[in-house]
């Protein structure tokens, strides 16, 4: 009886720890266990020694120089990555709270925000500059499939990341480098864009990193950053601030908080050009620090637990003053947003892009414009409150196209949305950006079939021009027919690169003309080039009925291909509309045979329609029999501006489900998978997300 009593204590105690270790403490994401926790590269022995270190260096005075402190960021991951990760999950940043949404998802949606925000497209190479164990990384790649190279100085985070990216089937997308972001080991222009997540705060200088950040861009990408910042309710008087933002430093190994204020302007300082900035932690946003509260009771057991497998020898010992430290900034990060009801902390995104010549002013609008329709998405989607800024913006831009387009029939470059609301946008002194003559390098590269070369594809269908009056007779020729344009030049790599991707839509595409410009062939071509104000090459321009409605640089194949099929499909099945009339004609002719109307509302000049128009095309075809597809640009006429007004269409592309007569629904965005779970959906096939 006494043996089956002390059985029972056993197995009750047993499962009562197996209870509170595995089930009251479970990694966040499949991380870490409490079980499992180290010190990261340091051995178990030696952390409680590290963990007196990483103190000495808030000793007055700080040391806080560029040789110092990436040393004591290092040390610091050592010690608490395996606990974040356990206790946080594999993304070490907050985002805002969204009502509705877990945790994970929230911390997604702000992980993809970056990616919108600098226009990441698949193929792309990004940098992740202070990357962690790689969370928000494996997020923007799956979601963009983008290449992403994230770069820590900590190693044991290195070897974390590696490990997650090949669980998750990411690695052939992420690559992971130890070095640090102060000194990168990449060379000059290298990315096409780059983002940091709550990782530059840990710089001595900011300025060093950003201009790190800078020389590996490409001229023109784009760079957003997510900053920790005081905002200007901080008094640098107030002994309670001094505390609050001091303690916060302690236990984040930040060797200073920066202003709010400081950060735009050290961008400029490098040569940034600022495009967007703002306080993601003020109001109405929901507070980003909830689950910090919130969580106080796990931390407690978390603690406990701590506590526990150091004295059992399971966790290294210093542990314990690891995690206490990091309870205390849990406390004070609470206190700096709630401290007389308002915040001295901000969080704080601004976007920054490199090197933008004033002389390319369409690029600017389309790269910016697509962000911002993107981001709006973004926002709509996790329905946080800053939606509605956004979608003010986005309002206000359709709805002052008219006017513009009315007053100048011609092409005009849209002016980017966010330039109604007059940000602070600066462009890139030329003298700061590659030094000019890489412009004639580019010219001058060897190229090896170049178009117009004897390598060059078979491309009867593509007409040669050589000067003005050729190239006036051809666009009058074809009358109202679609005309694609490329200026190249003889030893461009560029364009022999894109040459014979032009020359196989000639092949497919009979009802659209191709010409191809050679601008450095002669005088007259040259003059050519100068009249329709091709700055580089290859420069694609399009045209109908001798207007250029479109113009586009430096774009991939998959472009050329969703602009061509964009500007100039009519003989697709998809329906071209032109008027409200001939919208409800539409409908009437199928309110007798029941089929799905999916109407595309988009515009002209609107990089997120044409991305996704392709798609439409295609499942045009595939559903041919169920569905009818139907498109209209919001901008073509009067008419067309008024049914949007109608239909209360304030993003593009929004697709309309009309069905029996009646407007069922609408999808706005322009997320493929997103678009064929809606039709399913309206079609009756049930989608889970
Ligand atoms: C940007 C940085 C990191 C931000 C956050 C990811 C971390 C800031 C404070 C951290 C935590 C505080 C309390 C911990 C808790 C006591 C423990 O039981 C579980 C982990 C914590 C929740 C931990 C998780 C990460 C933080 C929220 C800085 C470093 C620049
Ligand atoms: C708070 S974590 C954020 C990590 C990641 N961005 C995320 O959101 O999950 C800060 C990151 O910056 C990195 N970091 C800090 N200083 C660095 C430096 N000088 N060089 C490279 N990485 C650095 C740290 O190693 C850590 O990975």
């Amino acid at each position: 009886m006494d043996s089956l009593a002390l059985f029972c204590t056993g197995a009750l105690l047993a499962g009562g720890l197996y209870w509170f270790v595995c089930v009251l403490g479970p990694a966040e994401q499949k991380g870490k266990r409490a079980v499992n926790l180290s010190g990261g590269s340091i051995s178990a022995g030696e952390v409680e020694d590290n963990y007196k270190e990483y103190w000495k260096f808030f000793k007055r005075p700080k040391e806080t120089t560029k040789e110092k402190v990436p040393d004591f960021v290092d040390t610091f991951y050592n010690l608490v990555t395996d606990i974040y990760e356990w206790g946080w999950g594999q993304s070490f940043h907050f985002s805002p709270s969204i009502p509705g949404k877990s945790h994970r998802d929230a911390t997604r949606l702000h992980e993809e925000m970056a990616v919108h925000l600098i226009d990441v497209k698949a193929g792309d190479c990004i940098l992740d500059v202070g990357c962690g164990v790689g969370g928000p990384m494996r997020a923007i790649a799956a979601h963009s499939r983008a290449n992403v190279v994230g770069i820590t100085i900590n190693e044991y985070q290195v070897n974390r990341a590696r490990l997650h990216n090949k669980k998750a089937g990411l690695d052939s997308l992420c690559e992971v480098v130890c070095g640090n972001f102060l000194k990168m080991p990449f060379e000059d222009n290298h990315f096409d864009g780059a983002y940091s997540i709550e990782a530059t705060c840990h710089a001595p200088k900011l300025e060093d990193v950003y201009a790190e950040v800078f020389r590996v861009l490409k001229p023109g990408s784009l760079y957003v950053s997510y900053e920790w910042v005081t905002t200007d309710k901080y008094e640098a008087e107030n002994k309670e601030h001094v505390d609050i933002i001091q303690g916060i430093e302690r236990g984040d190994a930040l060797p200073g908080l920066r202003s709010y204020a400081e950060i735009t302007e050290i961008a400029k300082r490098v040569g940034f050009e600022v495009v967007k900035e703002k306080d993601l932690a003020k109001p109405p946003a929901q507070p980003w620090w909830t689950r910090l509260k919130m969580g106080r009771v796990a931390y407690w057991r978390n603690h406990i637990l701590v506590t526990i497998l150091a004295a059992l020898g399971i966790a290294p010992k210093g542990t314990v003053g690891v995690h206490d430290m990091l309870f205390k900034t849990a406390d004070y990060l609470t206190r700096g947003e709630f401290y007389e009801l308002d915040s001295i902390m901000g969080h704080c995104y601004s976007s920054y892009v490199s090197a933008l010549l004033p002389s390319h002013p369409w690029k600017h609008s389309s790269s910016i414009q697509s962000n911002a329709n993107s981001i709006s998405e973004a926002w709509s989607r996790c329905g946080w409150i800053l939606a509605l800024h956004s979608m003010a913006v986005v309002t206000n831009f359709i709805l002052k196209l008219p006017l513009s387009l009315s007053a100048s029939p011609k092409f005009t470059p849209l002016r980017s949305p966010h330039s109604l609301f007059s940000p602070p946008i600066f462009a890139k002194p030329q003298s700061l950006t590659k030094p000019k003559t890489s412009r004639t390098q580019l010219l001058i590269t060897k190229a090896t079939a170049a178009p117009g070369t004897k390598n060059a594809p078979r491309d009867e269908r593509v007409k040669k021009v050589h000067s003005i009056e050729e190239f006036d007779e051809a666009l009058r020729l074809a009358k109202n027919k679609l005309v694609v344009v490329e200026f190249a030049a003889s030893r461009s790599l560029d364009s022999s690169k894109i040459y014979p991707f032009m020359v196989d839509l000639s092949r497919q595409c009979n009802d659209v003309e191709f010409i191809l410009v050679m601008g450095d062939e002669s005088e007259k071509t040259k003059e050519l080039c100068e009249r329709e104000k091709i700055k580089k090459v290859p420069h694609f321009s399009f045209y109908k009925s001798m207007e250029k409605i479109h113009e586009e640089e430096g774009i991939g194949p998959d472009q050329l291909m969703g602009d061509v099929l964009y500007y100039g499909d009519s003989h697709s099945a998809v329906v071209q509309l032109h008027s409200k009339e001939d919208v409800e004609k539409l409908i009437d002719d199928h309110k007798v045979d029941q089929k799905l109307i999916v109407l595309d509302v988009g515009l002209k000049h609107c990089g997120p329609c044409v991305k996704v128009y392709p798609t439409v095309i295609k499942l045009s075809r595939q559903m041919a029999g169920t569905v009818v597809f139907a498109r209209m640009n919001g901008d073509e006429n009067d008419s067309c501006m008024q049914f949007l007004r109608d239909m209360n269409v304030v993003e593009v592309p929004t697709f309309l489900f009309i069905r029996d007569g009646q407007i069922r629904g609408r999808y706005v965005g322009s997320g493929k998978g997103e678009l064929i779970g809606e039709i399913l959906r309206y079609q009756g096939v049930r989608v889970t997300y």
